[in-house]
């Protein structure tokens, strides 16, 4: 476990966004990352140009990320020269010399790994994938779901591995409720955690049912006060 090297302050990073007042609520809440899903077939899909467009209202040190899956080098590259400074996630099934050449060597990526749900979580090797993708900045962990992602399923954590040699970011299923849990569970297992949620913040319509990019402001706020009440408390991250 490496508890001493864990940081005090867990990054957050808010993915899916839409529109504008959620962009604005993300940065006022304190989020580090917000994140764009540019791939059609999500309902949470945006154009680069909208990313672009979105991505410009943001303030200096707060990072935006562009998600791709399975996309070609032609359109990241598009991407990145509409959004300069943007971090790009790989969420597919991308090979560590396709993150490569699709970031272009000069953009750091985010490479997603999908942990199966249930007991097979302890199946899955990630060790061995971080060592696989080794010039990723970070392994961002999501719930294998139909879709690739954004599927509000949550792993089992205590079943990863009790050290990785890499920087993670815990996704999947996160919700303002339950991410103390789950920092306090992995954040000894890395190097630094950061956390990542989108259907946890998002609003619902009068069915009840997620309005799907479109996010709910206090859902948001509790999310980011809830992760620095679990930096804010050692006893429960250790
Ligand atoms: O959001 C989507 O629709 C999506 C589609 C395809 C791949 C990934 C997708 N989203 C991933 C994310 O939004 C986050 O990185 C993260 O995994 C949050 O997921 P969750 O909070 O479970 O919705």
């Amino acid at each position: 476990m490496n508890q001493n090297l864990a940081p005090l302050r867990t990054r957050i990073k808010i993915c899916g966004l839409t529109r504008e007042e959620d962009v604005d609520v993300a940065v006022a809440a304190g989020a580090d990352a917000v994140g764009f899903v540019l791939y059609a077939p999500s309902p949470r899909a945006v154009s680069i140009a909208r990313a672009a467009q979105l991505a410009r209202r943001l303030p200096p040190f707060v990072t935006p990320v562009l998600l791709f899956v399975n996309e070609t080098p032609e359109r990241v590259q598009q991407a990145l020269l509409e959004i300069p400074g943007a971090c790009l996630q790989f969420h597919g099934d991308e090979s560590p010399e396709q993150c490569l050449a699709a970031s272009g060597g000069l953009r750091p990526f985010l490479r997603a790994a999908r942990i199966p749900l249930g007991e097979a979580a302890a199946g899955f090797d990630l060790v061995e994938y971080a060592q696989r993708y080794s010039l990723a900045q970070a392994i961002l962990l999501d719930a294998h779901v139909d879709g690739y992602g954004g599927g509000g399923k949550a792993f089992n954590w205590s079943l990863l591995p009790p050290s990785v040699d890499c920087h993670l970011v815990l996704s999947g299923g996160l919700t303002p409720a339950n991410v103390t849990d789950g920092i306090r569970l992995v954040r000894p297992r890395c190097k630094t955690l950061a956390v990542d949620i989108s259907s946890g913040v998002e609003a619902t319509g009068p069915d009840g049912q997620a309005l799907k990019g479109v996010k709910d402001a206090d859902k948001i706020h509790r999310f980011v006060a809830a992760v620095r009440a679990a930096d804010a408390n050692p006893r429960q991250n250790s």
